[in-house]
């Protein structure tokens, strides 16, 4: 694989998802704390830099706040906001980057861009639903993936995922 390391923190993936499951101090991923974020607000700081907060896992993506492309693109080298897009939306990854069971390299060599194909590869939506979703601080557009897709073999898709996307 050409555009990115594996690395796993010394745990397995199984591991890390028993602690974000389990660890009551790992909130940044579970539904509750997205749900009390009521509205798309994004709201200017005391130092006048905005904030983007997470949504609930219930609104939907039309009613994300859209955040433009540049500032999207902008967060790259600022470890106050590891952002990824993953179908034009926007996935703030500061906190989970730490607990991603696939390692930091993964998320960090894609901050500000598109990563869709290649979250695809190694996620089912099951992933998605429970571990991404409440990350989405907003959707964009005009976000390029870096590299181009290379074609699967037939018959390998959902191989050793349970569902598809
Ligand atoms: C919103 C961002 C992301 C979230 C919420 C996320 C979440 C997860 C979760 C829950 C797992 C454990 C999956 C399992 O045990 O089967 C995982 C594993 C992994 N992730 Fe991510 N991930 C994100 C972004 C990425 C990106 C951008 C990449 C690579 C481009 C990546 C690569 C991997 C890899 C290689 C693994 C290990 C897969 C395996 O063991 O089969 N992740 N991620």
């Amino acid at each position: 694989m050409g555009w990115v390391r594996v690395a796993r923190n010394g745990r397995s993936a199984q591991d890390t998802i028993d602690t974000l499951s389990q660890d009551p101090s790992k909130t940044i991923l579970k539904y509750e704390d997205a749900v009390h974020v009521e509205v798309a607000d994004i709201t200017p700081s005391k130092n006048n830099e905005t904030q983007y907060p997470f949504h609930p896992v219930t609104l939907s993506v039309d009613a994300l706040p859209y955040i433009e492309p540049d500032v999207v693109r902008n967060t790259k080298g600022d470890s106050t906001k590891i952002w990824l897009v993953i179908d034009s939306i926007v996935y703030d990854c500061t906190s989970f980057v730490n607990e991603h069971p696939g390692g930091e390299s993964f998320i960090t060599s894609f901050q500000g861009e598109d990563c869709s194909w290649q979250f695809k590869r190694f996620h089912s939506s099951a992933h998605m639903k429970e571990f991404g979703q409440p990350l989405r601080i907003g959707r964009t557009s005009g976000i390029c993936n870096r590299f181009k897709e290379r074609p699967r073999l037939v018959g390998l898709r959902g191989f050793n995922r349970s569902d598809e996307w």
